[in-house]
């Protein structure tokens, strides 16, 4: 590239980092610091609980296939499933989001028993909304965790993340519980009612996530269809494998959402075209893991030549050591898109949030105020 490119290339960057952003797709475990899963597990390598030399090469590489990843979830479990490191994780993941201006976060994690660490689901959300209410470098806006939203200061700039003044960055945060296809029926209806319970602490859906070849449609579907029925949304990992019976199955149920969408054949495709149901792009994840075999030959690009909607997000920011302006500048520098297009798909990222009208409303009221 030269002179001039490197700088537009900067300009963009820079654009992509300050303007306001929507994550609706990132994993809690998946988006811890590398530094704080480094420093857990020394801890507990000085507690002879595991060898942290064998560990601390996995933690830092970087490519990895999408078998890989599951390995690393079940390693990073083991290091960062407690109640004060989930707390810990959770605050400085919401702080992480926020630095870089993300002004709505829908994060979401699968709650989990663990009987030698004295952990149920519920125990685990509640340390999760721990961590929520221990946010302090940043401010939780309309939050249902403990700090309320002031509202006289969104009267004119309802969450200004442009580094004016001393005012802290904000960000509002709601949560997604994640069914992992390795859960049978009973435990998946678990998690339902786990998130019925905590809809008033900030719990907007249901997501379906964990090892793509592992467990089978008809497990999940009472429970995703008992979530429906109570009006929770519902958003699914959908083709991060070829599994054409699967793929089908998960578009005749119609979830809100759907997340990757990568291996689907011609009449699925199709079938997904015109469903309109909203699609969660992760093109670093899905280029890291081989789903799609580079980020300009991805499925982006289809449906953005006919307006699909879809939300640019990172999936897993600390195994893929990306961040959502990093995916922003990804997709404005591989497809050529302006400025203004990136204003415009940051923008209809608010149609596909779960969370209500009220707060679609403030964030649509940042995003007009933005001057791109
Ligand atoms: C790479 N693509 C992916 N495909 C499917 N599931 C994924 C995933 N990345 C993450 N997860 C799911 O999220 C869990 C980690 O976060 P939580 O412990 O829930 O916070 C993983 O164990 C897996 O079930
Ligand atoms: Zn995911």
């Amino acid at each position: 590239m030269d002179g001039a490119g490197d700088a537009a290339g900067e300009d963009m960057k820079a654009w992509c980092r300050a303007h306001p952003k929507i994550e609706l797709h990132a994993h809690l475990n998946g988006s811890i610091r590398e530094s704080t899963l480094l420093e857990l597990a020394k801890d507990l390598g000085e507690k002879g609980v595991i060898v942290f030399e064998d560990v601390e090469h996995i933690i830092t590489k970087s490519g990895r296939s999408l078998p890989e990843c599951f390995i690393l979830f079940d390693l990073f479990h083991v290091i960062a499933t407690d109640h004060n490191s989930v707390t810990r994780i959770t605050r400085e993941v919401v702080e992480d989001f926020a630095a870089e201006n993300v002004v709505y976060l829908e994060l979401r994690t699968t709650p989990k028993n663990n009987e030698s660490k004295g952990m149920t689901k519920r125990s685990y959300m509640k340390a999760v909304l721990d961590g929520l209410s221990a946010v302090d470098t940043v401010e939780l806006v309309s939050s249902p965790f403990g700090k309320q939203c002031d509202n006289s200061a969104k009267s004119s700039m309802p969450f200004c993340n442009r580094g004016c003044g001393a005012q802290r960055k904000r960000i509002c945060v709601r949560l997604l519980l994640s069914i992992d296809r390795r859960e049978t029926t009973a435990a998946a209806m678990e998690t339902v009612n786990l998130a019925l319970e905590l809809r008033d602490s900030g719990v907007v859906g249901i997501d379906l996530s964990g090892n793509p070849l592992i467990g089978k449609w008809q497990t999940f579907l009472p429970a995703l269809t008992y979530a429906r029925e109570k009006g929770l949304p519902v958003t699914i990992h959908c083709g991060e494998v070829p599994n054409k019976e699967e793929v089908n199955a998960i578009l005749d149920f119609c979830p809100d959402r759907i997340g990757h969408a990568c291996f689907l054949d011609e009449d699925d495709w199709q079938k997904l075209k015109a469903s309109k149901i909203p699609i969660e792009i992760c093109l670093t994840s899905n280029c890291k893991t081989n789903c799609v075999p580079s980020i300009k030959d991805h499925h982006f690009v289809d449906l953005y030549s006919i307006d699909h909607p879809m939300i640019l997000c990172t999936d897993d920011p600390g195994l893929f050591s990306t961040s959502v302006s990093n995916e922003y500048y990804l997709a404005a520098s591989t497809f050529e898109l302006s400025k203004s297009e990136m204003h415009h798909l940051a923008f209809i990222a608010v149609d596909s949030i779960f969370a209500d009208d009220g707060v679609k409303h403030l964030l649509e009221e940042i995003f007009e105020s933005y001057e791109e």
